[in-house]
């Protein structure tokens, strides 16, 4: 064994002898040559091809895409299969983003593409820079190695790069971080958006549900679709109900479900339709564009009325009450104007980059014009309503984590004779303590949902008695008419 080690020890030493030799006494034309042969040799007993994808290309040292895009893609790929992976630790903002890692200096991992097994390996070449003998510095140079059999190239370079980058798109756009903006004059600022609501926590019938998420679905995957039919890859939903049915809270789940930032449009705050044009242009796809109380914030003469402070308290809303009393002054001289609103959303909005959606949301439906809403403006319209039997049980599962109870029954009866908004459900069901029982919780609800019935049916005969009252009177004033002898 012994004898073996020294034997292998002292080729090595005659092959680097040989090599410094030869690369110090032979001429270049004749070094070329011999690495030719080299290569050739080389590549015929070792049937392997190997790619390297540098950090850094070009003159300039960009950062090059393709190396990023490998980088994502390895991340998802290597945590379960490398057995060293390195946190980047950069990459973490907050607790939405998870953390990336990465192949560690060194490591390789194995992949089958169609069968086809490739190596992946993560390297790095350190080179110094020395500008003067007492300063000099070491450069970093990563890269990644792909190596496949020979046979496999068109597979591989076709197909499974294509791939990679593909798949490194789709998690770059998993793990991006949404943002939600907000306008002031002609600016956009923004913050993360991170609002948990989602579909499934979205109480409404699963039916409705299930045909919104289908449309936006087909929405995502429409871009072919639009461009064979020449309409702007753009899509509105117009949502309208009462107070605390949930139109934010869609807003929210449609944005968590399509991954798509949300641009909080407060019209009030934008001068003239100047200024909205300049808003809109700096917007980007993949974005909903939210305009909340449309009717309050927009008067069909093109003069804005001051927008009204609807629900105190509400998540959200309070910002937005800041924001209104910081642009008192833009108010009094603002001129945004239905037809402006009307032009811009058909023409720059529409032109400038696909895969947008804009959302109007209204307490009061009747009020708009018809054409603001009509389709192909607001393409799908969406009743949100009080709360039903499904819609509770949604509120039911999201709070208490009920599926059942013997309590439901009479719950189901009372949401069907009474209004109750997901909103006022949602708070009764909420335990106030933390040791506070479910059937505790229930009985909350049931308490406030027989107060609600009350009212309601006080409301009921109040509305009756006065009713009938008018009805009275105009009976009795006709009566009177008529042997005043008014009426023939
Ligand atoms: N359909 C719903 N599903 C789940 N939660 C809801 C629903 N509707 C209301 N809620 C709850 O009530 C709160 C208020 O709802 P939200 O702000 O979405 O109502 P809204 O219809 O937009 O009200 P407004 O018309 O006042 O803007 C939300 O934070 C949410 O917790």
């Amino acid at each position: 064994m012994y004898k073996m080690w020294t034997q292998a020890g002292s080729l090595m030493a005659s092959t680097m002898f040989i090599y410094t030799m030869f690369m110090r006494f032979f001429p270049s034309p004749l070094q070329a040559r011999v690495r030719r042969y080299t290569n050739k040799f080389t590549s015929f007993v070792y049937p392997y091809i190997r790619i390297r994808f540098h950090e850094f290309t070009g003159e300039r040292l960009m950062k090059s895409e393709a190396y990023n895009a490998i980088q994502t893609y390895l991340s998802e790929h290597s945590s379960q299969r490398a057995s060293k992976l390195k946190a980047e630790a950069i990459k973490v903002k907050d607790t939405r983003t998870p953390l990336m890692l990465s192949m560690d200096d060194n490591e390789e991992i194995i992949e089958e593409f169609q069968g086809v097994k490739v190596w992946w390996g993560s390297y790095k070449t350190t080179s110094k820079t020395q500008s003067f003998p007492w300063n000099s510095s070491s450069d970093e140079k990563r890269y990644y190695k792909l190596t496949f059999h020979k046979h496999y190239r068109s597979l591989i370079t076709d197909s499974y790069l294509k791939h990679v980058l593909e798949e490194a798109k789709a998690i770059e756009m998993k793990n991006r971080q949404l943002k939600l903006y907000t306008n002031s004059k002609t600016r956009w600022s923004h913050v993360v958006f991170e609002h948990p609501a989602t579909f499934e926590t979205l109480a409404m019938k699963p039916k409705e549900k299930e045909c919104i998420i289908n449309d936006l679905v087909k929405f995502k995957s429409g871009k072919t679709y639009y461009a064979k039919i020449g309409k702007a890859w753009k899509r509105g939903y117009l949502l309208y109900g009462p107070p605390g049915t949930g139109k934010s809270t869609m807003v929210a789940a449609m944005a968590n479900f399509m991954n798509y930032d949300v641009y909080d449009l407060e019209l009030t705050a934008v001068k003239d339709n100047s200024d909205l044009r300049k808003l809109l242009i700096n917007t980007s796809s993949k974005s909903i564009m939210v305009i909340e109380d449309i009717d309050c914030s927009l008067d069909l003469t093109g003069q804005r009325k001051k927008r009204k402070e609807k629900v105190e308290g509400r998540e959200g809303k309070d910002s937005r009450k800041r924001g209104d009393e910081d642009d008192d002054d833009d108010d009094r001289g603002s001129k945004v104007t239905l037809s402006g609103l009307l032009n811009v959303i058909d023409g720059i909005w529409s032109a400038c980059g696909g895969e947008r959606i804009m959302v109007f949301t209204t307490n009061f439906v009747e009020k708009l014009d018809p054409a603001l809403i009509r389709r192909g403006r607001m393409d799908k319209h969406i009743e949100l309503s009080y709360c039903c039997y499904e819609a509770f049980k949604v509120l039911a599962q999201n709070y208490l984590g009920l599926e059942s109870h013997q309590l439901f029954p009479k719950i189901e009866k009372l949401l069907e004779e009474t209004k109750m908004t997901p909103a006022d459900v949602a708070e009764n069901l909420m335990p106030k303590s933390l040791d506070e029982e479910v059937d505790t919780c229930l009985h909350n609800l049931i308490q406030a949902l027989e107060r609600s019935k009350v009212d309601l049916e006080k409301k009921k005969a109040e509305t009756e008695r006065k009713q009938s009252n008018v009805q009275k009177t105009s009976e009795n004033h006709g009566e009177g008419m008529e042997e005043n002898g008014v009426i023939n």
